[in-house]
C-alpha cells in the first residue's frame, strides 16, 4: 500500500503555480494501480482519496501510519465506490457485494477492509468521524436523483446523491455521482465554492482519447487541470470545481468538512469569474 501526503495549499500560493505544480498538488494521476492500494492523504479536511484494484488477489486496508491509530477506521468513516465490474468489500461486520457504480458506506470502527474481484476497481474515500453509523450498501436505485442543467447549455445531467442526509446519515462524508447525458459536457457551471467543505472529484467513463478541462482556483483566479479517465482532483475549500469534457463522462464527488448540507454553497456569478 502507498500513501502520499498532500499539504493544504494556501490560495495565495496556488496563484503562483505553473502547470506541473498545480498537477502535483491537486491532481491524483493514477489512483488505480493493478494489484495495489494507492492513497493520497490530503490535509484538506484530512480526506483520504485513492483506489484499490485487487486483480490477482485480495487487498487489505488495515492500518496506516498517517492516521496514528491502530486501525485505519478507528476514528474514521469511509465510502467505497466500485467503478469496475462486480467485486466484494469485506468490512469488520461482513462482506458486501458491489456492482458497477454501487457505493458502500463504512462506519467508524468497521475495519479492516478487504477488497476482492478480478475486474473490480474500488475508489476509496475516507474522513475523520466522531461516531459510528452502520455500514450500508447504497445502490443507484436507492440514491436520490436530481436532474439539473439543459442540453442547450451543454450541462444536461443527473446527480445521484448516495451518502447524503436525504438517504442516510454519516459524520462528514457526503458523496454521489453525476452523469452527463449524451452531448452534454459541462459540470457544475454556474460554479460554486463552499469554504465549509473540501471536495474530491473522480472522473470516469470518459473515452481514453477524451479529456476533461477541470476548472479550479479562486473565482477571481481560475486555473485548469487537463484530466483523463480515472484521474481524481482535490478541490480546496476556496476553489471552484467545474469541468468541461471533450466527451460526456461521469464523476464521483465527495465532500468532508463542517457540515453535511449539500445545498450550503456560495454560488459564483458568471461575471465574477476571471
Ligand atoms: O457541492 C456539490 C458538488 O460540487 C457536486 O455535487 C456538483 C455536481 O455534481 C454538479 O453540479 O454536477
Ligand atoms: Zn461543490
Amino acid at each position: 500500500m502507498t500513501i502520499e501526503t498532500r499539504q493544504a495549499i494556501d490560495p495565495r500560493h496556488a496563484r503562483t503555480f505553473d502547470t506541473a505544480q498545480l498537477r502535483a498538488e491537486f491532481l491524483i494521476e493514477q489512483p488505480f494501480v493493478p494489484g495495489e492500494i494507492n492513497l493520497v492523504y490530503s490535509h484538506y479536511d484530512r480526506m483520504i482519496v485513492g483506489g484499490a484494484v485487487p486483480s490477482a488477489g485480495d487487498l487489505v486496508l488495515d492500518s496506516a501510519r498517517e492516521t496514528g491509530t491502530p486501525g485505519f477506521l478507528d476514528r474514521r468513516e469511509a465510502v467505497i465506490v466500485n467503478i469496475g465490474e462486480t467485486g466484494t468489500v469485506r468490512t469488520g461486520s461482513g462482506p458486501h457485494e458491489l456492482n458497477h457504480r454501487d457505493m458502500l458506506y463504512v462506519g467508524l470502527g468497521d475495519g479492516p477492509l478487504t477488497f476482492s474481484g478480478a475486474a473490480a476497481r474500488f475508489y476509496i474515500l475516507s474522513a475523520p468521524a466522531h461516531r459510528h453509523f452502520d455500514t450500508r450498501l447504497v445502490t443507484i436505485d436507492a440514491a436520490k436523483r436530481v436532474d439539473l442543467g439543459a442540453a442547450a447549455t451543454s450541462n444536461d445531467r443527473s446527480i445521484f446523491q448516495f451518502v447524503h442526509p436525504d438517504v442516510m446519515e454519516s459524520c462528514q462524508l457526503v458523496a454521489g455521482m453525476t452523469t452527463l447525458h449524451g452531448g452534454s459536457v459541462w459540470n457544475t457551471m454556474p460554479a460554486h465554492v463552499h469554504d465549509r467543505r473540501s471536495e474530491a472529484y473522480l472522473y470516469f467513463d470518459l473515452p481514453e482519447d477524451a479529456r476533461v478541462f477541470h476548472m479550479m482556483g479562486e473565482p477571481s483566479e481560475t486555473r485548469h487541470l487537463v484530466v483523463k479517465n480515472e484521474q481524481a482532483v482535490l478541490s480546496p475549500p476556496w476553489s471552484i470545481h467545474s469541468g468541461a469534457g471533450t466527451a460526456s463522462y461521469t464523476f464521483i464527488w465527495a465532500m468532508a468538512g463542517d457540515n453535511v448540507d449539500y445545498k450550503d454553497v456560495d454560488m459564483v456569478e458568471i461575471g465574477d469569474l476571471q
